[in-house]
């Protein structure tokens, strides 16, 4: 597609994020973008716009040879997967902000975009309108990035700000975030972690040139979190937040986790309130950045659609440096954790899987330690999901296995003698 290619649009998807997209066109005429037609699922309801703008037959935008530029922005995984891969054979560019569709999908994506040369830009999935994979992919050279700490899912961390600094009840901060459209049709997705991991792996693959299945990642959601635990926070000085991180090791690879966390009032993170994101980067020479910017709802994630749209009038496309022009990273599985636990009982938490307690403490209904446990007793069974556990990573979590001993207590105290 050329500078001089006018772009005629065919968008999928007409909620939240499609409607949302569509005023902004209006408004914005020097893009010089045609929106040509709206394929949408149920006929009956009713539009803000003219109905001869819609139709539900996808082959009237797949098929229509005038149509450059398919913008998809449905609330079906599986249905958009079918969209993105037909406008691809059919020609297509494709933007997307469909992030579940993208982490389930991504080999298949990258080797369409490899066979057609076609471009497939998605900055809308992750942190909405924070323009983190355009940095990530263009600014971040592979060697000199060691860290990204982030908040990438807005409903979550709408839910922890209302309950913790408005005490709101969960269901009622979740039903404010589904009502002002930041939460997933299915908001499981958000609760439980789903979105965010999501948004992870690709992310990592811009930032890392890794691939992997979500089911890859370690990661948990919200759902446990505890009153109890925010209040332990508060005494330690942090907040909770559900963060997602990935840290260079000194094995050569990286660790990449999704999971809440204690963050220091001095991190930027801590900042990040409703349905903000945030995103921390630590690379070589430059120190720490901080993006930030509304990470969820109609206005926010059509400005980046908009701004993919706009890319394409320059031809741009991810080249995925990282993974073709470098030597792309591997996940590490060889790592250590410091970790809070609370649970209900203590013979929730396998104590025998930690490398050692730091404190513990019982009070009426709940049980609380912090210590020390390795990726791989995490990874390997999921008692942390389970049973209203609430597994929330220490500040500074990520222990190299070179480290251990130097942090190591000296004298092995038994969890038992711990428990005041
Ligand atoms: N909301 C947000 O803040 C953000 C959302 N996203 C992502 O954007 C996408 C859309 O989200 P959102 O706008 O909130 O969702 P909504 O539920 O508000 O809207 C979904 C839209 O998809 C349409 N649709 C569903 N299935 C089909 C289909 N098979 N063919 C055509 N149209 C279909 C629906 O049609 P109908 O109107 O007829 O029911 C509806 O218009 C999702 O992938 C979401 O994860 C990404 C970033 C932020
Ligand atoms: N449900 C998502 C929407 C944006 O990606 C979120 O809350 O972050």
């Amino acid at each position: 597609m050329s500078k001089q290619n006018k772009l005629t649009i065919g968008l999928f998807g007409f909620g939240v994020v499609g409607e949302g997209l569509y005023k902004v066109l209006q408004q914005t005429p020097s893009l010089n973008a045609n929106l040509k037609k709206v394929c949408i699922k149920h006929a009956d309801k009713e539009r803000n716009a003219p109905a001869a703008l819609f139709t539900t037959d996808k082959n009237d935008i797949l098929n229509d040879a005038e149509i450059n530029v398919v913008v998809e922005v449905i609330d079906d995984a599986d249905a958009a997967f079918e969209i993105i891969t037909t406008a691809f054979k059919n020609g297509k560019a494709v933007v997307s902000a469909n992030k579940k569709t993208i982490a389930e999908h991504l080999p298949e994506f990258l080797k369409i975009q490899q066979e057609t040369g076609l471009p497939f830009l998605y900055e809308s999935a992750a942190c909405a309108s924070i323009p983190v994979i355009r940095n990530l992919e263009e600014y971040y050279d592979n060697d000199l990035l060691h860290s990204i700490k982030a908040i990438v899912n807005g409903s979550t961390n709408y839910i922890l700000t209302k309950i913790f600094e408005e005490n709101l009840e969960f269901n009622v901060a979740l039903k404010q975030a589904q009502d002002l459209g930041f939460a997933e049709s299915n908001p499981k997705l958000d609760v439980e972690g789903f979105d965010a991991a999501n948004k992870w792996t690709f992310l990592l693959t811009h930032a890392y040139g890794i691939v992997e299945a979500t089911e890859n990642i370690l990661f948990n959601g919200i759902q446990n979190i505890q009153l109890s635990d925010a209040k332990v926070a508060k005494e330690k000085g942090y907040e909770v937040k559900l963060v997602a991180q990935a840290k260079k090791l000194s094995n050569g690879k990286v660790a990449a986790l999704v999971l809440p966390q204690f963050v220091s009032k001095e991190n930027p993170l801590a900042l990040v309130k409703n349905e903000y994101n945030g995103v921390v980067i630590e690379s070589g020479f430059a120190d720490e950045q901080f993006f930030y910017g509304k990470g969820a709802g109609s206005f926010p994630t059509a400005s980046a659609v908009l701004s993919d749209i706009s890319a394409l009038r320059y031809d741009y496309r991810y080249e995925y440096k990282k993974l073709y022009h470098h030597q792309p990273f591997g996940l590490s599985n060889d790592y250590y954790l410091s970790v809070f636990v609370s649970a209900a009982s203590w013979n929730n938490i396998p104590i025998d899987d930690f490398e050692w307690i730091d404190e513990s403490y019982a009070a009426k209904n709940r049980c609380y330690i912090t210590g020390v446990i390795h990726y791989s007793k995490l990874k390997d069974d999921n008692w942390w999901k389970h049973n209203g556990i609430s597994l929330i990573l220490d500040a500074n979590a990520v222990i190299e296995p070179e480290s251990l001993e130097a942090i190591r207590p000296e004298k092995a105290i038994t969890f038992l003698e711990q428990v005041l």
